[in-house]
């Protein structure tokens, strides 16, 4: 299994270094760029919590969204500032993230035209499907754009994220954006951006699926009459203990599938019947569905000037 990648500290804007002949050169600590996210929902939440946790200075990172009970909820519980306007996060930001559904971008995105021709932000778009061409052309050409697929665990430091750039991003744009995600979780750069729709699929939903074996592995338990605390216990720490054997054991998945199931025992039996219920195809049937539907939201919401 490929080595997880360090985490690194988020890396800030360098400053050019001022020397004087008078004062001896103190060492001072650059700036942290400000991030703006446009829409306070479920990702630019655990975004924006997640790099909180991981010491991004609190009046380095602001939101704006229409919805007042976003902000409150924002404000209450990350304590960070909010606009209900989006240009007054896009006349600040450095860093720009557009975190609206892909159905209302194009809008978001033309009315920030303006702005961000303006102060020419590194713009980070984490919408599903929405492709580059669409996303530049809306937002009036020229810009630095990435497109990343990020998932909600960013809130917990444990996300997992792909990343794509157009050519305008300068190579401090790009480890800008991957430091800016990297701080959250683990990043992979991608080298076509049709593979975001199968990253989407895989890691961007991916925590739904295995919230939902969790549901019915727990529901399972109550069902055999555990109750529902220790079910719920049982299944939480089993998937956490599955998850951290598989990520820093070194060993496939399927070895450490192997030493679970005894032959003739009771592994064997249940693996069995989720074998012969398609578990395998199931799989491969739900991440094609998901990588469709990112093609579809990219046509269905990327048209238009
Ligand atoms: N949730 C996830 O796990 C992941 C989501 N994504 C992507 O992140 C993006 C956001 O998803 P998610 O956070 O789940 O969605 P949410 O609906 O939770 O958040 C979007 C927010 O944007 C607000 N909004 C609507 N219109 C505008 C506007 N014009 N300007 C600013 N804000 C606006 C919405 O308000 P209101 O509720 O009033 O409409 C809402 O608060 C999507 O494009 C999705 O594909 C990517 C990876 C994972
Ligand atoms: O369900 C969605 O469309 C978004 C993108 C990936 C996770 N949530």
């Amino acid at each position: 299994m490929p080595a997880r990648k360090a985490k690194n500290r988020v890396r800030a804007v360098k400053t050019p270094r001022r020397t004087s002949q008078k004062k001896p050169a103190r060492r001072r600590t650059a700036r942290q760029p400000l991030v703006g996210f446009i829409g306070a929902g479920n990702m630019a939440r655990s975004l924006a919590g997640g790099l909180l946790k991981n010491g991004w200075a609190r009046n380095r990172l602001i939101l704006a969204d229409p919805d007042s009970a976003q902000r409150s909820a924002v404000e209450k519980v990350l304590k960070l500032k909010t606009y209900a306007t989006n240009n007054d996060v896009a006349a600040r930001a450095d860093i720009l993230v557009l975190a609206v559904k892909p159905q209302v971008l194009r809008a978001a995105a033309l009315e920030l035209t303006q702005a961000v021709q303006r102060r020419r932000p590194l713009v980070i778009s984490v919408a599903a499907g929405v492709r580059l061409a669409d996303l530049e052309r809306w937002l009036g050409g020229g810009l630095p754009v990435v497109r990343v697929m990020p998932n909600t665990a960013a809130l917990i430091g444990s996300g997992a994220a792909g990343l794509y750039a157009n050519p305008r991003v300068a190579p401090e744009q790009r480890n800008q954006a991957e430091s800016i995600l990297r701080s959250v979780g683990v990043t992979v750069w991608l080298a076509d951006e049709s593979l975001l729709d199968v990253v989407t699929a895989v890691s961007g939903s991916g925590p739904a699926y295995f919230f939902r074996v969790m549901e019915a592995l727990e529901r399972a338990a109550i069902a055999g009459g555990l109750d529902a605390a220790t079910a719920r216990l049982l299944t939480l720490e089993t998937a956490f203990g599955a998850a951290k054997m598989a990520l820093e054991g070194g060993e496939e998945p399927a070895v450490l599938r192997a030493r679970v199931t005894s032959p003739g025992g009771t592994t064997e039996q249940a693996l069995g019947v989720l074998e012969s219920g398609g578990i395998e195809t199931l799989f491969h049937q739900a991440v094609r569905a998901a990588t469709r539907r990112a093609r579809e939201l990219a046509e269905m919401f990327g048209k238009g000037a």
